[in-house]
């Protein structure tokens, strides 16, 4: 099989096979095209990107200390080997909301990755690689092009569509019920992001993606959005914009949950829950998954690394699933996050990278080195399956 080639079924369970196919093109002299360290993804993106896209992606809010903090919270956890346990084959897949996902891996909302492209059509791009590799992508409401379109792509591997509220209570059922239409399999509502966090390096630049009108195709192909604007958003873009900053940030309470919750039967999974509290209430009310995670460090600085937070979470979740994401740069990340009660872990900017670099051949090397790696651990490490994975096989790094 080529590298970055078309992936079959069977592919997308044999995780550490990837390792297999490189070693196979090194020996016939082709060096991998796509690099093979988190650091070197990261500084081939920078060059790849348009600057002002590198610094909206690569950035975070404030000095960007929580940013950090995701990524170093993971280097304090270290992996416990076990032996005599024969991981000559390892299971990967996961139950998540009734459907089986053969491994516990999705794609994290990001909401310009259509820019992330070098055609523009990243959205497009995404779904085609969780199409070939069997990774969910849970896509943003921030769309270059709309959600019906994407969920085209999806092939056979099942899709989130993330909604961000918006203050007009029917905008926020049409985008819901479109998805439900669209076939999406879940409804992730992010909670943290009803207004940008302060992100210097976008500050400096005065760049904001969304205010030059950049994926808003979920809200101009609404017909209650352009029911919501005087001319048509062809006519006169900058109006539509403008009704979309007005209308774009809802700051939830909860008492507006049951509301959420009356719009679909889907699962309905709650983005930005770092509290226990949080977590307990949100199960109370009827939600059905509970998503950790800081956004990356995208909207708050000063907070604690979301890693660290997980566990409580869990705990609190009471046996719902626990999505997380916020820092994860390797297979060893995923695993440690995964033994910290995860039930499945999200990729954020590293795919955003794979994009930049390769487009769905990008995103397709990047989540199969990830699973590669993971995999490989599991199989060294003595951890045939993910419920073998728990606090056990871990401890803090003095
Ligand atoms: C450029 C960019 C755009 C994002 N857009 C969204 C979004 O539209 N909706 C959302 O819920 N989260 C969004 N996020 C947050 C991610 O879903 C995820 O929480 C974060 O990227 C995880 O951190 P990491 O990239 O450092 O691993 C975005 C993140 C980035 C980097
Ligand atoms: C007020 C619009 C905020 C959009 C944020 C998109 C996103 O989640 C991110 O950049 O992070």
């Amino acid at each position: 099989m080529t590298f970055g080639s078309h992936q079959d079924q069977n592919d997308q369970t044999a995780f550490g096979s990837y390792q297999d196919e490189i070693y196979a093109n090194g020996l016939g002299g082709v060096m991998p095209r796509f690099p093979m360290t988190y650091a070197e993804l990261e500084a081939r993106a920078q060059q790849a990107l348009a600057p002002s896209v590198w610094s909206y992606v690569a950035g975070g809010a404030g000095d960007e200390r929580t940013q950090r903090a995701n990524v170093a919270a993971f280097e304090r956890w270290g992996l416990l080997p076990r032996m005599f346990v024969g991981a000559a084959e390892r299971d990967l897949s996961v139950e998540l909301f009734g459907m089986r996902l053969p491994s516990p891996v999705f794609m994290a909302p990001v909401g310009v990755i259509g820019l992330c492209a070098q055609d523009g059509y990243g959205d497009l791009a995404t779904a085609r690689a969780a199409a070939r590799t069997g990774v969910p992508m849970v896509a943003s409401t921030l769309s270059v092009d709309p959600m019906e379109q994407v969920a085209m792509e999806f092939g056979g591997t099942p899709g989130f569509f993330q909604l961000y509220t918006p203050t007009d209570r029917d905008l926020a059922a049409s985008l819901v019920h479109r998805a439900v239409a669209a076939g999406f399999k879940g409804i992730v509502v992010t909670l943290d992001t009803w207004i940008t966090g302060w992100r210097p390096r976008d500050l400096s630049t005065g760049n904001f993606p969304q205010l030059r009108g950049h994926c808003l195709a979920n809200y101009t192909s609404d017909p209650v959005f352009r029911s919501r604007l005087q001319r048509p958003p062809e006519e006169d873009p900058r109006a539509a914009v403008l009704t979309w900053a007005q209308l774009f940030g809802n700051p939830l309470t909860w008492a507006d949950l049951p509301w959420l919750r009356s719009l679909t039967d889907l699962p309905l999974i709650v983005k930005g829950i770092c509290h226990p509290d949080d977590a307990r209430r949100a199960k109370d009310n009827g939600v059905d998954g509970i998503y950790c995670s800081n956004h990356g460090g995208r909207q708050a600085n000063g907070g604690l690394p979301a890693l660290d937070l997980l566990p409580a979470v869990v705990e609190a979740a009471g046996g719902l699933p626990v999505l997380f994401d916020s820092g994860i740069r390797s297979g060893a990340d995923i695993i440690k996050a995964l033994a910290l009660g995860a039930t499945a872990v999200g990729i954020g900017r590293p795919y955003a990278y794979g994009l930049a670099l390769g487009g769905t051949d990008g995103i397709v090397h990047v989540l199969r080195s990830l699973l590669a790696e993971a995999d490989l651990i599991m199989a060294v490490d003595g951890y045939p399956t993910l419920e073998d994975l728990n606090r056990e096989a871990l401890q803090p790094v003095a």
